[in-house]
């Protein structure tokens, strides 16, 4: 027998778990999609297409209705010998300015060789080859814009919308479609970008329990094998979805943890409790990440926080974690925040899930305090310290949860971590 062999027990197409798969169908999204396709009617007429604004948070749907509606438009079109559509869809992730997205267009369209550098030109003369290239291109060009908050100058956001009645283009009509999870970016766009970029305004609003029970269950038809999840291993993924942020893709990914756990423990059916473990290794990911995204100082001052825990001190005032965590700057060799940023951490270590907060009123006179505690596994966030740990020392009361091997104790001399006396 080979060192691999195929296994077919769980899955019968994994794939369709898979953040790249486009479903046949959406399923819940009746009036986003009917008002979405009443907005693209008129490129089938041949008139001046909407420009239309999507928002909603993450995982509602916004790109897969987009996707599912512009395949169908794109092919529809092509009966029609009267109608020229192209369609330009970028994600704007890593493009700031309105600069960068006018060179990326205008790239859109010319070949390899002909492309234009990223920077040098003036502003002006790039917009001015993109109108080149959109009136060369002609017929209906739809620009998708999607994550379109990234864009912090909204020059570009006025110019296209605008650029048929700014006498800019002749031959082409353009359509925007910008997609956003980010509800401040539409509150905080100037009024005249606003009304030329948001013609047509469609609101995804967060899934339900039943909205994703049945997403879910059209997810599992194609990618599972019949029989083979228990009853309870769909609602419960569901609820978990309806439970965090009403989010599909959510939902998804953990029944797809809950399978591969499933398969990689070669047994015949999913079960809840796969679903329960695979929901405590997506989170333990996702803390990992979020704790690994923050600075130095805010994994010392997490470690501060974290050892006076461990010492039953928590919950704890910042000032009083001040202290350990100016200790803790020292063996690091660094200089210590101000008390106002190292509370700015200890706020943002809350909002990752890492940190609880509770706001104590002590009366008129001693007015309101914020008190913290760790609200997390220990060995999970010192795992995800390491580095930091590694160079501060070993604390004496975080030594139990370390396994010889998970951290290189070295030469320390743990006496020197001992906790302070208070
Ligand atoms: N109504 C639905 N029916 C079937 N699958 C769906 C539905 N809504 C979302 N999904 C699936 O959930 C995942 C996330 O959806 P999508 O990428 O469209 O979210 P989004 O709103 O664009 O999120 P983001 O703002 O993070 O980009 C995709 O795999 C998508 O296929």
């Amino acid at each position: 027998m080979g060192l691999f062999e195929r296994d077919t027990e769980i899955y019968r197409d994994r794939d369709a778990l898979r953040e790249d798969y486009q479903p046949e169908e959406l399923v819940g999204r009746d009036d986003e999609l009917a008002t979405y396709r009443t907005a693209l009617q008129p490129v089938i007429n041949g008139e001046q297409p909407n420009n239309v604004f999507l928002y909603g948070k993450t995982g509602v749907g916004k790109t897969a209705a987009t996707r599912y509606l512009l395949t169908h438009l794109e092919a529809d079109a092509a009966q029609y010998d009267d109608i020229n559509l192209t369609v330009v869809t970028m994600n704007c992730d890593g493009l700031t300015s309105s600069y960068q997205i006018a060179t990326r267009l205008v790239n859109e369209f010319r070949d390899e060789g002909s492309r234009i550098s990223t920077t040098g030109y003036p502003r002006a003369s790039v917009y001015e080859m993109l109108w080149t290239e959109l009136d060369d291109c002609g017929g209906t060009v739809l620009v998708v814009l999607d994550e379109v908050d990234h864009v912090e100058d909204d020059s570009i956001l006025y110019q296209l919308p605008r650029a048929r009645a700014n006498d800019n283009l002749s031959e082409a009509k353009i359509g925007i479609i910008g997609i956003s999870n980010d509800f401040s970016f539409r509150e905080d766009l100037s009024p005249k970008v606003r009304s030329s970029l948001c013609e047509q305004e469609i609101h995804f609003p967060a899934y339900d329990a039943s909205d994703l029970q049945m997403i879910l269950e059209q997810r599992v038809s194609v990618a599972f094998h019949e029989d083979v999840l228990e009853p309870g291993v769909i609602p419960l993924c569901a609820a978990y979805g309806a439970k965090d942020a009403g989010d599909a893709r959510q939902s998804i990914d953990l029944l797809m943890k809950a399978g591969d756990l499933a398969r990689d423990e070669d047994t015949q059916t999913v079960t809840e409790d796969h679903v329960e473990r695979g929901r405590r290794e997506l989170e333990r990911g996702r803390i990992k990440e979020g704790i690994t995204g923050l600075t130095q100082h805010g994994h010392l001052v997490l470690y501060a926080l974290l050892t006076l825990d461990l010492e039953g001190e928590a919950p704890v005032r910042s000032r009083d974690v001040r202290p350990r965590y100016t200790r803790f700057t020292e063996m690091a060799d660094r200089d210590p925040l101000v008390p106002r940023r190292m509370r700015d951490h200890l706020s943002e270590l809350a909002m990752l899930g890492i940190v609880s907060v509770t706001e104590r009123n002590e009366g008129r006179r001693g007015g309101t305090y914020r008190e913290y505690a760790i609200d997390m596994d220990v060995d999970l966030l010192l795992d995800a310290i390491e580095d930091t740990v590694r160079e501060v020392g070993i604390h004496q009361s975080v030594k139990r949860f370390l396994v010889d091997d998970e951290l290189d104790h070295g030469d320390t001399d743990l006496s020197d971590f001992a906790p302070e006396s208070r």
